[in-house]
């Protein structure tokens, strides 16, 4: 059953249904930091219920983009998320997000850990020992995190966001120091949650995991190379494998071009459900915006 990831329901209003409306839209987004500008004018759109995948190499602006999502990012620039600015009360809780960083209390047990997260989420929360056991976790979760190997306490982060059962899922690397079992029930698990109308955003360094995505965009110094799929990558690249294409585009050396944002074939990775987000035309930006959460860090 799908979710109702919008706000008040379309079909009686005339307005675009919630499972049309895009879950994230992006409009000429800039980003300064330390007086800095870091991203350079995004456009994007995530649609509902797909899984999007977010590559580019170290310092591309992948987690600036992902902070500015969940609203602690102040920015520049027109971005909804679930039909509502960024951070603000109402979208708030149905948003999660996996940082890079343990987000968790390392003297805490793993099951306490994520029990105290699904308090916090209320009563949309979904069942703590499930969230557990998705992340492989279930044989430890009695043990302090401070015990935990890397991997695993990066899997409590994880059971933390899953267990939330957010309607927008923003990850930063959740499969870093997974082994590939646990990373092949966890794209499993991403899988059906898209498909129960979940959006989920996924950042990796593992281009292979772009054959798992619904579409896939290429960052690199700030800007949007290419809104793809992996199979489109290939092709106009080119290329057999996708660390090549990847290559290939991020250097600028591919014979073909990729696709701009706006330009891309509709095509899916092979045997993959999920429609491919389009992208956006560019937008005014004439109005920076603030997001509210009191955890937000306008560096
Ligand atoms: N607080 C800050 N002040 C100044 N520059 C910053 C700050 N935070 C990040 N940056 C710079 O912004 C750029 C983008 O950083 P970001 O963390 O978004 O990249 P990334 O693509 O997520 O990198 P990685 O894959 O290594 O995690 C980098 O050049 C980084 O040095």
């Amino acid at each position: 059953m799908m979710k109702n990831v919008g706000g008040a329901p379309g079909a009686a209003s005339g307005l675009p249904s919630a499972a049309s409306r895009p879950a994230v839209e992006v409009r000429d987004l800039h980003v300064s930091r330390s007086g800095t500008e870091i991203l350079h004018g995004l456009d994007l759109t995530l649609d509902p219920g797909t899984v999007t995948g977010l590559l580019g190499p170290s310092g591309s602006g992948k987690t600036t983009l992902m902070r500015t999502l969940v609203g602690v990012q102040r920015y520049h620039g027109h971005v909804t998320v679930l039909g509502c600015e960024p951070g603000r009360p109402s979208v708030r809780g149905r948003v999660g997000y996996m940082t890079q960083g343990l987000a968790v209390y390392r003297d805490l047990t793993g099951r306490q850990n994520v029990r105290y997260f699904a308090r916090l989420a209320g009563t949309r929360a979904r069942d703590v020992e499930e969230a557990l056991d998705t992340v492989g976790l279930s044989s430890i979760m009695d043990r302090p995190v401070s015990t935990y190997s890397g991997g695993e306490a990066n899997r409590v982060s994880l059971a933390c966001a899953l267990v939330a059962d957010p309607d927008l899922l923003v990850m930063d690397e959740p499969t870093v120091g997974l082994d590939p079992l646990t990373r092949e029930d966890l794209w499993t698990t991403f899988r059906t949650m898209a498909d129960c109308g979940t959006t989920l955003l996924v950042s990796s360094h593992v281009m292979d995991e772009a054959f798992r995505c619904d579409r896939v965009l290429l960052m690199r110094e700030g800007r949007l190379l290419a809104s793809t799929t992996a199979d489109d990558l290939l092709d106009t690249t080119g290329e057999n494998t996708l660390d090549a294409a990847f290559l290939a585009v991020v250097t600028g050396s591919q014979a073909g071009h990729p696709g701009s944002p706006a330009g891309t074939s509709p095509g899916s990775p092979a045997g993959r459900p999920g429609s491919p987000a389009g992208t956006s035309p560019a937008g005014p930006a004439d109005h920076p915006a603030t997001p509210s959460n009191p955890t937000q860090d306008a560096r």
